[in-house]
């Protein structure tokens, strides 16, 4: 591909997200004046006719700073009670930068379990698409005041793939403090190189991703680089960019190659099934035979008992199971039509005697090809 960045002149819908190593400095708050020229930047960028939506992270850092915490605190009600008092700031400080604009501000608190359930993702998808349609600019955090690591999605890489998949965006821009996505980390090797573009899928780009991150951020380039490859099924590009470059945002707007590009290479899925791979919180295991993964990855077929070669975790009937090959390599995902302590009594058994088994029969297949996607 000549120029991949030239691509996104022609996109619509972008999910920015700003993360906290670019919104913050340890023990001192929020960065209004980056805030300021960012919502210029996206102010530019509305003009133009894209649809935003912004993902911001930043509340536990200003909530430390009103508070006067010098240290991020470990415990889980501290966190909540540092991000309840900071996102008040957070927001108040994009409504004002954003209203010299002329915008108006849309505050949308999700948590992993807004997005599981599937009434309530449909809800947080149609809230979006109304913001937008009506000309407001929605920004988009985690409820941290509420998120338990039950409902927790860790880090607003995640948050922000998420909300892509959610309003089917064309491209997520991941704006952090370095230029792009290096070959190594950049903070511990000087001789790092950025790269300009890659396949999201590239399995060469995990072992350049280094978990390390700054005193305030939470995912570093790991989390980053996941995010990619979970927009990337919904069919979006992701570009990780600096976020201290003025102009940053319309040079890739105008298709010029800043950052690093990660485009889409698997096959989009549908939306419903986006939802049940990418929101719903998997409970348990299938470990399964090469036939029963040949013929689901192979022939899209649904998965039979008889294909089961042992079962882990606890999980319900219609909950989400990961469904690995003999080697313990995830080849897919779905709904399980029987729980843990069911699929135990029938695994390696042909469907015809399910009714012996349990007593009762539900459906012949543990999963159906419905409820079933393939993730390799
Ligand atoms: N391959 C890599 N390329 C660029 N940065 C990397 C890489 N591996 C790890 N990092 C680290 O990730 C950090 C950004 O992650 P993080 O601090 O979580 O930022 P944010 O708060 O913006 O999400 C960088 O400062 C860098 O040190
Ligand atoms: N929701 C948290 C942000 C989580 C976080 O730090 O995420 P990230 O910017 O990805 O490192 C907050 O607003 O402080």
């Amino acid at each position: 591909m000549e120029n991949p960045h030239q691509q996104l002149v022609s996109t619509q819908r972008w999910v920015i997200k700003i993360g906290s190593a670019l919104l913050t400095k340890p023990g001192q708050g929020l960065d209004l004046n980056r805030i300021r020229w960012l919502s210029g930047e996206i102010a530019e960028l509305r003009r133009q006719g894209k649809d935003i939506v912004l993902v911001t992270s930043g509340s536990v850092a200003a909530g430390m700073q009103q508070l006067g915490w010098r240290r991020r605190p470990h415990e889980l009600h501290r966190l909540q009670a540092a991000a309840s008092v900071g996102q008040m700031n957070l927001i108040h400080a994009y409504a004002t930068a954003c209203q010299y604009y002329g915008i108006h501000t849309a505050q949308i608190l999700l948590t992993h379990a807004d997005l599981s359930e599937r009434e309530r993702h449909l809800n947080a998808r149609s809230a979006l698409q109304t913001l937008l349609k009506m000309g407001i600019l929605p920004v988009v955090n985690e409820n941290d005041a509420i998120a338990t690591d039950e409902i927790r999605f860790g880090d607003n890489d995640t948050l922000a793939a998420m909300t892509a998949n959610l309003i089917e965006a064309d491209v997520l821009v991941i704006l952090t403090d370095q230029s792009g996505f290096f070959d190594s980390d950049p903070r511990l090797n000087p001789q790092a190189r950025m790269l300009a573009a890659s396949a999201a899928s590239n399995p060469a780009l995990d072992s350049m991703a280094g978990d390390s991150k700054g005193e305030l951020g939470r995912g570093g380039m790991a989390t980053k680089l996941r995010a990619a490859r979970r927009a990337a099924r919904s069919g979006a590009t992701t570009v990780i960019l600096s976020g201290k470059e003025p102009d940053n945002l319309r040079h890739l707007a105008a298709g010029n190659p800043v950052g690093t590009l990660f485009w889409p290479d698997m096959k989009p899925i549908k939306a419903r099934q986006q939802w049940l791979v990418g929101h719903l919180i998997p409970k348990g295991k299938l470990i399964l035979d090469d036939g029963a993964v040949n013929v689901i990855c192979g022939q899209g077929r649904s998965l039979l008992p008889v294909g089961i070669r042992a079962v882990q975790g606890d999980f319900s009937r219609g909950e989400l199971v990961i469904c690995c090959d003999a080697q313990g390599r995830e080849v897919a995902r779905g709904l399980a039509n029987y729980s843990a302590a069911e699929s135990i009594r029938i695994m390696g058994q042909p469907s015809q005697a399910i009714e012996s088994l349990l007593g009762y029969v539900d459906e012949p297949e543990l999963i159906h090809r419905d409820n079933l996607v393939v993730t390799t």
